[in-house]
């Protein structure tokens, strides 16, 4: 894909690729996952990139107005194009990923459509989502508000039965009580799932879902009752100001009874609560499915941030020159790989822990359909983890590939500001990155104390139930090759997250009270947790490897990176390792040893290994990170594109600066 796109000038990396050691387009169909989803989404990449509408280098030059105007056009282009090619949902998909732009429509497809359909009853659906599906409506997710987010129970919102009309009464009874961040609340949401606090017969039952319709479907005011308006701009230019990320305020309300999501909870004619056999928590379902897919997107977007500072890093040259030769390419200085290299495979480990998180939701929602809720904690575990996880080291890396790529990084035209602003809030949507983090350790605080009372742990917990030989083993490893040995990383992430979570259950069972315990123990909770899920991401890897993989070296490579991705991770948290007493001081030497060795045999695969993500110059968006390297040519041409350069002598010169000189010319000559 990419190499059409760039379409037969000079390929300043041409050297670079001719270095690889295997067959890029076996890689591409190991990372997207199948042969038909390489066509599919190159098919889509190339739809968008050949489409003006969908043009995107002049989108951090915008004006907040102009860019909210822009993602509009956008998506009204964008729908025309899917009704027009009848394109499927997966196309559907991969079109809005690569138009690359956070818009109304997310809220709508990801988070207002899954939340009627996991929550509606069936004649909900019918009659919603026939209009959603087709744009009649346009709907958001509205749960947080000003005064709370994390903690869902104590949302303020009230949605009151009134009997005598067969109606909820929909207020806002404080200023906390706003409806504060929903996106595309602030200017496009025609409806929305609003969270409100249900009261019937005078008793709270709590948090429930409702159906409302906010603005006019003729003129787009909003309905008598309702304050709604934008929450202001946010980090960053471009960026996530494309999204109208929403106020509302309530003033009494009124809405019919059925529009109350009914599948988990109902409310009768006569006002009486009746719950259904089913765990409350399904409420939540919608942030389940969302926190799946965002694994996927920091997957994405690490690897374009890797894509950009490798390409970059072949082609930046800097010191070593020998006799008038030619000067080092800053990639070959160990220091850049071995802040970079890791990056390179946790993109890998992150796309394949995506897929299988995606198989285990579906998985889950299956057996949820016949009524068997045994996997529920384990799905909550998994995704609240792996979102927390992914994104965090996600964010961190982008913000290290600007510094990797020293201060062309940090202009707008090398992609990598706004790839940062559009990510970084993925630490904290779908549920701030620690307080998942604290979930995570709860369910494995109950793991250790279902071990203890001899019940046998099962699916990513299965390893607690190998606990007389966790808490004691020892590594094998005693020598710089041993650290090959998938068996050998898999026992050493095994024993120091289960001794992690032991340690934390032991010193919670000392405290007064197991929540005071676990208030007190928390920043050790949170780091067990993240060993837990460190454990699961390379846990994947390892088993990724065992499934067919064709094509010539492509296996090799990818075995390269699940050894940097877990010999790494020894490395960064050796504290953890050296104190659970799983690897000895020496046995990390070997590990950075190992790695060392490793980045100097991924290093002539790298840029064949980012071209294996298949991304076109258009989605990548950045000068710095071209397919044919051409780097300075394009730096110099978009820095003409910039407002400030539509003239010579800028506006206020005239004004300020044209006094201030003519000032001091004339003090000097005094
Ligand atoms: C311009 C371009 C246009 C393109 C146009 C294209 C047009 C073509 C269109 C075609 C289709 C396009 C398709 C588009 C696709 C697009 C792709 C998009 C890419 C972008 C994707 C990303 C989008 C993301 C958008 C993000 C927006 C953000 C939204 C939000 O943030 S919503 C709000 C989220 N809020 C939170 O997450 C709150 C976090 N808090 C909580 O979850 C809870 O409060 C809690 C868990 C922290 C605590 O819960 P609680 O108080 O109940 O307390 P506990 O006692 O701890 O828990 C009780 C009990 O329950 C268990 N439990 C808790 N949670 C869960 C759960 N979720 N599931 C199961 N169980 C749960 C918990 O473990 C306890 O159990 P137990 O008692 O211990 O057993
Ligand atoms: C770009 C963006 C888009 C969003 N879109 C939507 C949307 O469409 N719909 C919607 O409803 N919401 C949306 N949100 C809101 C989002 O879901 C919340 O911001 C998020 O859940 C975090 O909640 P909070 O802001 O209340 O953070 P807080 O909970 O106030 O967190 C503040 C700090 O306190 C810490 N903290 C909180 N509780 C605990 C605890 N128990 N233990 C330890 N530390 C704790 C956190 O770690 C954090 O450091 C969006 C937010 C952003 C940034």
């Amino acid at each position: 894909m990419a190499a059409a796109d760039w379409g037969g000038k000079a390929d300043h990396l041409a050297g670079e690729r001719a270095t690889a050691q295997f067959d890029v387009d076996g890689m591409k169909v190991a990372w997207a996952g199948s042969r038909h989803a390489v066509e599919v989404a190159d098919r889509m990449a190339c739809l968008v990139a050949s489409d003006p509408v969908f043009r995107k280098d002049t989108r951090t030059m915008l004006s907040r107005k102009e860019l909210f105007k822009d993602t509009l056009k956008k998506a009204a282009h964008a729908w025309k194009r899917t009704v027009e090619l009848h394109l499927t949902e997966e196309e559907a998909n991969l079109l809005r990923l690569y138009i690359d732009q956070p818009g109304y429509v997310d809220l709508h497809w990801v988070m207002f459509v899954p939340a009627i359909k996991g929550q509606g009853t069936e004649e909900q659906q019918k009659k919603w989502l026939t209009m959603a599906y087709k744009f009649q409506i346009i709907g958001t997710y509205a749960q947080t508000e000003l005064g709370h987010g994390s903690n869902v129970q104590g949302l303020e919102t009230t949605a009151t039965f009134d009997p005598s009309t067969d109606e909820f009464i929909m207020h806002s009874p404080t200023l906390t009580s706003s409806k504060w961040w929903p996106g595309g609340l602030g200017k496009t949401s025609t409806h929305a799932v609003v969270y409100a606090r249900l009261i019937t017969e005078g008793k709270d039952y709590g948090i429930h879902g409702f159906i409302m319709q906010l603005r006019s479907l003729d003129d787009h005011s909003p309905l008598p009752g309702i304050t709604i308006g934008d929450i202001g701009g946010k980090f960053g230019s471009g960026a996530y100001n494309s999204m109208d990320n929403g106020v509302m305020r309530l003033d009494h309300v009124r809405i019919p009874r059925d529009q109350m999501l009914m599948r988990l909870a109902q409310v009768t004619r006569e006002g009486k609560y009746v719950h259904s056999d089913v765990p409350k928590q399904l409420l939540y379902g919608t942030m389940v499915y969302v926190r799946q897919t965002i694994v996927a997107d920091a997957s994405r977007a690490l690897s374009r941030a890797v894509c950009i500072a490798v390409r970059y890093g072949a082609i930046r040259k800097q010191f070593g020159s020998k006799a008038g030769g030619p000067e080092t390419q800053v990639l070959n200085y160990k220091t850049q790989q071995s802040r970079l290299f890791p990056f390179l495979a946790s993109a890998y480990a992150f796309r394949f822990v995506g897929q299988w998180l995606k198989w285990l939701y579906t998985d889950v929602t299956q057996k949820l359909e016949s009524k068997d809720f045994s996997t529920l904690p384990e799905a909550h575990a998994c995704t609240a983890g792996l979102k927390s996880v992914t994104t965090s080291a996600t964010a961190d890396a982008i913000e290290e590939c600007q510094k990797l790529c020293g201060g062309h990084g940090y202009l707008n035209s090398s992609g990598l500001p706004e790839l940062f602003a559009v990510n970084l809030p993925a630490c904290t949507y779908e549920g701030d990155n620690v307080v998942l983090l604290l979930q995570v350790a709860r369910f494995l605080m109950k793991t250790v104390s279902q071990v203890a009372s001899g019940k046998q742990p099962v699916g990513t917990t299965a390893y607690m139930g190998n606990i007389q030989h966790l808490m004691q083993c020892k590594s094998v490893v005693n020598t710089v090759e041993d650290w090959l040995n998938p068996a050998a990383i898999k026992e050493v992430f095994e024993a120091r997250a289960l001794r992690m979570a032991v340690n934390c259950a032991q010193n919670i069972s000392k405290a007064p009270s197991q929540e005071e315990g676990f208030s007190e123990l928390s920043p050790d909770l949170v780091e067990a947790a993240v060993a837990h899920v460190q454990l699961i991401i390379v846990t994947k890897f390892i088993e990724k490897l065992q499934e067919d993989i064709l094509g010539h070296g492509v296996k090799e490579q990818l075995q390269k990176l699940c050894g940097i991705y877990a010999l790494h991770l020894i490395h960064k948290h050796l504290g953890d390792f050296l104190s659970t007493g799983c690897v000895t001081a020496r046995q990390g030497s070997l590990a950075n040893e190992r790695l060392g060795k490793l980045y100097a045999q991924v290093r002539p695969n790298a840029v064949a290994l980012v071209d294996a993500f298949d991304y076109t110059d258009h989605y990548l968006g950045s000068a710095l990170g071209r397919y044919d390297g051409d780097v300075y040519s394009a730096l110099y041409k978009e820095a003409w594109k910039d407002p400030l350069n539509e003239t010579v002598v800028p506006d206020g010169y005239q004004e300020h600066l044209r006094p201030l000189l003519k000032q001091q010319l004339k003090l000097s000559r005094l």
